[in-house]
């Protein structure tokens, strides 16, 4: 039988702050995950983005696809849209799920995030940008990797559908993958699903209160592989679930290029410096490329 996976617990109002980082660091070092507790999101605002995800989720179909995933990648996936595992002979993966980006200095349609009509969600928008600017506020905790200057951030809310248990024939909600960017912070409605590679067989414990952290894959290129963007997975267990996912990722222009003190003669760079936007865009042309075989 599976067991629970102890992930370490960072108490981000503790008042010291060396000891916090050194317990993060550790943390990623370690599993490339961590839990997030007191970390100043109100329960009371994640509770309404967890309704406002259901009442969205709700909407008929075509509803919903009014405001599909435009180029900017904003707005709504359906169902199988997305393999986060290329090499699965599934059809997809079997969450919805719905994007919000950067704010700001958009002036371009293709670029701009995507909302229901206040007549269908009231207050809807408002709910998510808070959220979006409370997950955001934290950004000078990891400032001083130097790549946080206007960062790209997306807000994901997540659907994952109440059908058979089915990842048994490699149908998953979100097939094994590791995060693209800088960080995740996921927060969850309290339904299993979520595994992590570290111990293949143990589950996190669900945990409403904390919020789950991990690496991405350009903070593990940053610092050449020590710490580590760990591979996890959505199993279809048949129950329905909601979560919401805020993936930080740096500057566009930004070059991520391993850092000094990750580096020796011993130990040289394991990936050519990358700028963050060419990276992200190949990442997302693999995710959805089993999109373009069904168009
Ligand atoms: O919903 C979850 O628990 C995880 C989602 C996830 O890993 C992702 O969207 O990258
Ligand atoms: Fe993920």
């Amino acid at each position: 039988m599976a067991g629970i996976l102890e992930l370490p617990v960072v108490d981000f109002s503790s008042l010291d702050r060396a000891s916090t980082a050194k317990l993060i660091r550790q943390a990623c070092l370690e599993y490339g995950f961590f839990y997030l507790v007191n970390h100043g999101i109100e329960e009371g605002l994640l509770g309404r983005v967890f309704e406002g995800s259901k009442n969205l989720f709700s909407l008929p179909l075509d509803e919903k696809m009014k405001m599909q995933r435009n180029e900017g990648h904003r707005g709504y996936t359906p169902p199988f849209a997305e393999k986060l595992d290329p090499s699965l002979p599934s059809k997809g993966d079997l969450k919805e799920s719905f994007y919000i980006g950067p704010m700001e200095g958009n002036e371009l349609q293709w670029l701009s995030n995507q909302w229901p009509s206040e007549e269908i969600l009231p207050y809807w928008r408002e709910t998510m940008v808070l959220y979006y600017e409370k997950a955001l506020l934290d950004e000078c905790f990891f400032e001083k990797i130097g790549a946080l200057h206007k960062p790209m951030a997306f807000l994901r809310l997540l659907h994952y559908p109440d059908s058979a248990s089915g990842s048994i024939d490699g149908e998953f909600g979100a097939s094994a993958h590791t995060d693209y960017g800088i960080v995740t912070l996921l927060a969850c409605d309290g339904v299993p699903g979520l595994q992590i590679c570290r111990e293949k067989d143990e589950y996190p414990r669900v945990w409403r209160m904390a919020l789950v952290v991990n690496v991405g894959d350009l903070l593990e290129r940053w610092t050449n592989c020590l710490f580590r963007s760990t591979l996890h997975r959505v199993l279809a267990t048949g129950l329905e679930r909601y979560s919401i996912a805020f993936f930080l990722e740096p500057n566009s222009d930004c070059l991520v290029e391993c850092l000094d003190s990750c580096r020796s003669e011993a130990c040289p760079p394991r990936f050519p410096p990358v700028r963050s936007d060419d990276y992200l865009k190949e990442r997302l042309r693999i995710t959805y490329a089993s999109e373009e075989h069904q168009a």
